[in-house]
């Protein structure tokens, strides 16, 4: 058994002093707090769970060193995570954030205590590297192109994940985790595809080069070949704490339970904390299910970060919704909630809108006038005035003119925003690495792109006169032409291309996009009658040499006199606290949040049944998260056709809603 500790009254005061500014823990979360026994803590959003975890860690750094060696464990979900409990703690946690305890990532846990371990038994070397983006490039590079093309085809969007979720049992094609056969439809086994996947997969796993699930393979089958291992684990941590637990995906929050739950018979003490409903990041509608919850539940239910009014309008959105769920809004704050009814002349005005109701609500509230304002030790603004949206892809030119389909792009003139990029970089894989990693939306990385395909089409001159002056606009415009004369379908798989590999680089698979533009180049140039002669050195080499690096410029801001809002989308807002928000609608998959949530905006709690569809589950959690960020304004900006069809009800008699009209 783990050695007992108690946690007194005058260690949560110094808990207290450190993190909460005068306040006081209430006997909800002194209750978590002092408990260190195996439970889950399901915590709405705002109600302070990072902040009693941080408490607990606090008190426990002076329990430290535990007897026998054993230590402490604390995984999360992403490095930002990681590094947020860092920067709040680790000033006064020395013994803490060293051995024998550990604080990381999921990841850096199962990398470091089983995947390197098991592999370096099994090759008597360490892996050379657990990365996506290297195990990407090194597969592109081994497995032919001529089997590839036929396994893109088949997989579609689907390829990279397809390739990052294999692997090999008994010479067949797996999952990585259940290593159940996977099933290629009309692929033999006995193809050459099939075969050079299964010997290219081998290389690099003999090779040492792995991706980020092939950690898990090789911690699963550790754990099964030694099961003492399980029990090595248990003691060497005997307080286990997973922050943000819904994030988790079914294989780690597998290895997790089997670990240090065992069924029931753990010697560790295992706490799971999260919030059901920000489950955003795994986007697994199953994960609802996934998550058993343990015996002994501890909540949280009063958030402190929102007011009644936001608190009210929020928990409509909740998708779990245990008995007598409700989220009392613990903030005294009693700004309404606003919507900005914007029309297609006047969308661009929406955000200049906002910034002039901050400066009017600044004028009239004193506590909002100083939240605002507030700054920590770095020098960033404590609760920081943000706009965020759901859709921030980039249109793409064809369809600027379409009005229906509104994302964030539309709402704001970036142009105008964006710092000047580099655009005559010396490399093709330059402009894939060197994009603007600071904004939020596929834009600047699509802008890359096309600048890298103008430089290719200027060093190429060719007989298309026109070759050396297109710009982006005007290049389009010839693919769409050449799709016309030749009545083929040219343009739009050029668009899908633009998109697939905007996002395969947001996602860190920059080394399989510069392959597959690679690919792409040939059929590219046709359309310009030319080929890849001058143009060579600048597509293969890879050298990136002395660039700026553009992930020290400053981030996508608007100041306005002395107010500065930070643009961005509902996943970088996870986790945050702002003191006021702009949520601005975005269409996606045919419709929009205020269309698919409208009984919610209007008060009422989503029912959840069956029949309720997919597209409006993950708005409503995307609207959970986004919505539920601002201490104290809370700003929605909905089209003036949708209002009226949808919204008639609010009007500005409600004590609620204050409906502005933007001019
Ligand atoms: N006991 C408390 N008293 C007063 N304020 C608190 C308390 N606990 C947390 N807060 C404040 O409430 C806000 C939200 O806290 P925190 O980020 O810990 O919540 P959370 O549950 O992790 O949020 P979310 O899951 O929605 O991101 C912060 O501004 C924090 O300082």
């Amino acid at each position: 058994m783990p050695q007992e500790i108690s946690i007194t009254d005058d260690d949560i005061l110094y808990a207290e002093k450190i993190l909460l500014n005068g306040s006081n823990f209430d006997d909800e979360r002194r209750l978590f707090i002092k408990d260190l026994g195996t439970l889950d803590l399901q915590a709405v959003h705002g109600s302070g769970k990072t902040t009693v975890l941080l408490a607990k860690l606090l008190i426990l750094e002076r329990k430290l060193p535990l007897d026998n060696g054993c230590g402490i464990l604390v995984i999360s979900h992403t490095n930002a995570a990681v590094d947020e409990i860092k920067i709040r703690i680790q000033k006064y946690c020395p013994k803490l954030f060293s051995y024998p305890n550990f604080i990381g990532t999921i990841q850096s846990f199962v990398d470091g205590f089983l995947a390197i371990p098991y592999y370096a038994q099994w090759k008597k070397h360490k892996p050379v590297r657990i990365d996506n983006d290297i195990f990407n490039e090194q597969f592109n590079h081994k497995y032919p192109i001529k089997y590839r093309s036929g396994l893109e085809h088949r997989f579609g969007n689907r390829y990279s994940s397809f390739i990052e979720e294999f692997t090999i049992v008994d010479q067949t094609i797996s999952h990585f985790y259940t290593k159940e056969p996977i099933i290629i439809p009309n692929l033999g086994v006995t193809t050459p595809t099939y075969v050079n996947l299964v010997k290219t997969k081998k290389e690099l796993l003999n090779t040492g080069i792995l991706n980020f699930n092939d950690a898990y393979t090789f911690a699963k089958s550790y754990l099964e070949k030694h099961p003492q291992l399980k029990n090595l684990l248990q003691r060497r941590f005997s307080y286990v704490f997973i922050d943000e637990m819904q994030d988790m995906d079914i294989h780690q929050y597998n290895i997790l339970e089997n670990i240090f739950y065992d069924n029931a018979n753990s010697k560790s003490r295992y706490q799971r904390i999260g919030d059901k409903n920000q489950a955003i990041f795994n986007g697994d509608i199953r994960f609802h299910n996934i998550w058993v919850d343990r015996t002994k539940l501890l909540t949280l239910n009063g958030s402190h970060r929102l007011s009644a009014n936001i608190s009210d309008l929020v928990n409509c959105f909740a998708l779990h919704r245990p008995d007598g769920f409700n989220v009392i809004g613990l903030n005294r704050c009693n700004i309404k909630l606003y919507i900005l009814k914007y029309s297609n002349e006047t969308i661009k005005n929406v955000i200049p809108e906002f910034i002039n109701l901050i400066k009017r609500i600044k004028d009239q509230n004193i506590d909002f006038a100083n939240i605002i304002k507030e700054k920590n030790d770095n020098g960033k603004y404590k609760y920081p005035i943000k706009v965020i949206a759901w859709n921030t892809i980039w249109k793409t030119e064809e369809d600027n003119n379409d009005v229906d389909k509104i994302r964030l792009a539309d709402y704001i003139d970036f142009s105008s925003q964006i710092h000047k990029i580099n655009i005559d970089y010396p490399n093709l894989k330059s402009y894939l690495v060197f994009y603007d990693r600071k904004k939020h939306t596929l834009n600047v990385i699509r802008t890359s792109i096309l600048n890298a395909l103008l430089r290719i089409l200027r060093l190429e001159n060719s007989t298309d006169s026109k070759s050396r002056n297109y710009t982006r606009n005007t290049l389009i415009n010839k693919i769409k032409e050449y799709s016309e004369v030749n009545n083929i379908q040219f343009q739009e798989q050029f668009s899908l291309n633009l998109y697939n590999w905007s996002i395969d680089i947001v996602k860190g698979r920059t080394s399989t996009v510069l392959e597959n533009i690679k690919t792409y180049i040939p059929t590219f140039l046709k359309v310009f009658n030319t080929q890849i002669v001058n143009s060579k050195n600048f597509i293969e080499s890879e050298d990136l040499g002395e660039v700026i690096d553009l992930e020290t410029e400053t981030p996508n801001t608007i100041k306005d006199e002395d107010v500065e809002i930070e643009i961005s989308n509902v996943h970088a807002s996870k986790g945050q606290t702002h003191s006021a928000t702009l949520y601005l609608e975005s269409y996606y998959y045919r419709s929009y949040e205020s269309e698919r949530l409208s009984p919610q905006f209007l008060g009422n709690p989503i029912v959840v049944n069956n029949n309720l569809g997919v597209r409006i589950k993950e708005s409503a959690r995307m609207a959970y998260v986004g919505l539920s960020r601002p201490t104290h304004l809370l700003c929605i900006a909905i089209h003036e056709d949708r209002f009226n069809r949808l919204f008639g009800e609010l009007n500005n008699q409600n004590d609620k809603w204050e409906i502005i009209n933007v001019q």
